[in-house]
């Protein structure tokens, strides 16, 4: 389940964070012209409807029954957005929560199914009390996680409270799958499994082998969807990523940090030591690894080191170094985070804000999303961003080549033929005559320019000169440092 599907040329996803359906089916033309493979999207089943905090982002993480009402759009709005975006060939990849429903308390949820988080009542689905976890499976005296060393505590104990699934029940494997199956009926490519460090590899295994292969409307006959799960794994916890790695791709949290802590230079870490970046460092099989600078939880401070390590849009510019890097670089399956703003409020190294949803009208409604607003930041539409999206999908099979450094801040590296990059992380400007592997011509740079080829376009007078590369592939770089400290050129 680790292999997956894209239109010729694509391969990058990007994940929507809390858009509605129609405002995701509308996005899929412009992804389609930009060479987005696909698409993650927020659980689209019913959730809680949290007011306090008044509807925070991680309440579609409380389900309330597989119903496809949510704070993102209705049932049809859902199967319009699949089916306009695959006819796109952009595909879909569904968030899916399997491993608890609500916390505690009980509600109505976006769906207008009722629940009871304290007697394990969810009529929507149903399950009730013998389908969760109880103290025969958790042996902790409060029925919560506390032990992070006890991979069965991990598993069979309460995620902050959630309700636990009993993932070893045929009932709820079987309601699961035919939630999943239901989905793929409808065209969605694939699914981000949410907790699956929660989830014992074995239930997991039960409910994958029950999926249906992908609708033939759309994908070759006998593909499985596509999986990738969600394990937090940072070292020196129990549960490890690669307990997975055999049921499809897993989340490699260590990539963004890695990558973090060296754009940002923390204790003394050096752009040059990403020569062997990926397996080198300890990080997964770049085939087993779903990989991303941010995610829409670390963004927020949490996990990997806090906020003085993991880079996030409120860091433009480190972020688009380390987004460049991981684009240009050949290790993994990249997925681009699309982000809401909010007005983030670090006291004692929490962020205050950090529940805060996405932008509404009030009452938990989600507003249409108007890229560049001040209220949706979009950097998948960032133009350094998608140009490096296109960069990324001409050097697909290629391998990195060329590579040079100055044993410190600035790196330079090929894509066989077909690309080459010259990253600037010093904090002085830096001129070089390299090997770029490259046909000799005249390039545009793509991080400041439009076009990859004369006319470079203007992009706002940002678009810097164009570099020759001579008949034996040589060219000089003039690279800035500060702001966009980067060039970047393709065939
Ligand atoms: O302080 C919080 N949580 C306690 C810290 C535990 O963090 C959570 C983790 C978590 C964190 C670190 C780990 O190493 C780990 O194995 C699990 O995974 C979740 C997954 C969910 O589907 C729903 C959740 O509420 C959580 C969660 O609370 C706040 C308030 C409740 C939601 N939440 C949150 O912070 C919500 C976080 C969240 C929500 C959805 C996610 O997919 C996710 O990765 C994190
Ligand atoms: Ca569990």
């Amino acid at each position: 389940f680790g292999s997956y599907y894209c239109q010729p040329g694509r391969d990058v996803i990007v994940h929507l964070f809390e858009w509605k359906w129609t405002d995701i089916e509308r996005e899929c033309q412009w992804l389609a012209d930009h060479n987005y493979c696909g698409v993650q999207v927020s659980p689209p089943n019913e959730h809680r409807i949290v007011t306090d905090p008044p509807y925070p982002w991680w309440q579609r993480y409380q389900p309330v029954s597989y119903t496809m009402n949510s704070r993102s759009g209705s049932e049809t709005q859902f199967r319009n957005m699949v089916t306009t975006c695959n006819n796109l060939g952009v595909y879909i990849y569904v968030d899916g929560v399997l491993n608890h429903m609500t916390g505690g308390g009980s509600g109505t949820g976006s769906d207008g199914n009722s629940f009871d988080g304290d007697s394990l009542q969810y009529p929507g689905v149903p399950y009730g009390p013998n389908d969760f976890h109880g103290s025969d499976d958790c042996s902790t005296s409060d029925g919560e996680i506390h032990d992070y060393n006890n991979p069965t505590e991990v598993r069979n104990c309460r995620l902050s409270g959630l309700r636990d699934l009993d993932g070893s029940a045929n009932y709820v494997r079987d309601v699961e799958a035919e939630f999943a199956n239901r989905l793929i009926g409808w065209g969605v490519a694939g699914f981000r499994l949410d907790a699956c460090k929660h989830m014992w590899p074995g239930d997991l295994e039960a409910i994958l082998g029950r999926l249906n292969q992908l609708n033939t409307q759309w994908f070759p006959a006998g593909r499985n969807a596509y999986i990738y799960q969600e394990v937090i794994d940072l070292g020196g916890e129990a549960v490890k990523a690669t307990e997975y790695t055999y049921l499809g791709r897993v989340t490699e949290f260590k990539h963004g940090q890695n990558l973090g802590n060296v754009v940002r230079k923390n204790n003394g870490q050096r752009l040059a030591n990403l020569v062997n970046f990926g397996e080198g460092w300890g990080q997964l099989s770049g085939f087993d690894a779903l990989v991303f600078i941010d995610n829409h939880d670390n963004q927020r401070g949490h996990g990997a080191g806090g906020f003085g390590t993991i880079l996030t849009f409120f860091e433009a510019n480190m972020y688009k170094i380390a987004t460049a890097f991981e684009l240009a670089w050949d290790y993994g399956h990249v997925r681009l985070m699309s982000s809401y703003n909010w007005p983030r409020n670090i006291v004692n190294g929490v962020d205050t804000n950090d529940w805060v949803g996405p932008p509404t009208n009030g009452g938990g409604d989600t507003k249409d999303v108007e890229c560049f607003n001040g209220e949706w930041i979009c950097e998948h539409r960032w133009r350094e961003m998608y140009n490096m999206v296109r960069f990324h999908n001409v050097a697909i099979g290629n391998p990195v080549s060329n590579w040079w450094d100055n044993g410190f801040q600035a790196i330079a590296f090929g894509r066989g033929n077909r690309g080459f990059i010259f990253i600037n992380n010093e904090d002085f400007a830096i001129t070089q005559t390299l090997q770029t592997g490259l046909p000799g011509g005249e390039y545009c740079d793509v991080i400041s320019c439009d076009n990859n080829r004369p006319p470079c376009g203007n992009s706002g007078g940002a678009c810097r000169a164009t570099v020759i590369v001579n008949g034996d592939g040589t060219a000089t770089f003039d690279v800035p440092n500060g702001e966009n400290p980067m060039i970047a050129i393709h065939v």
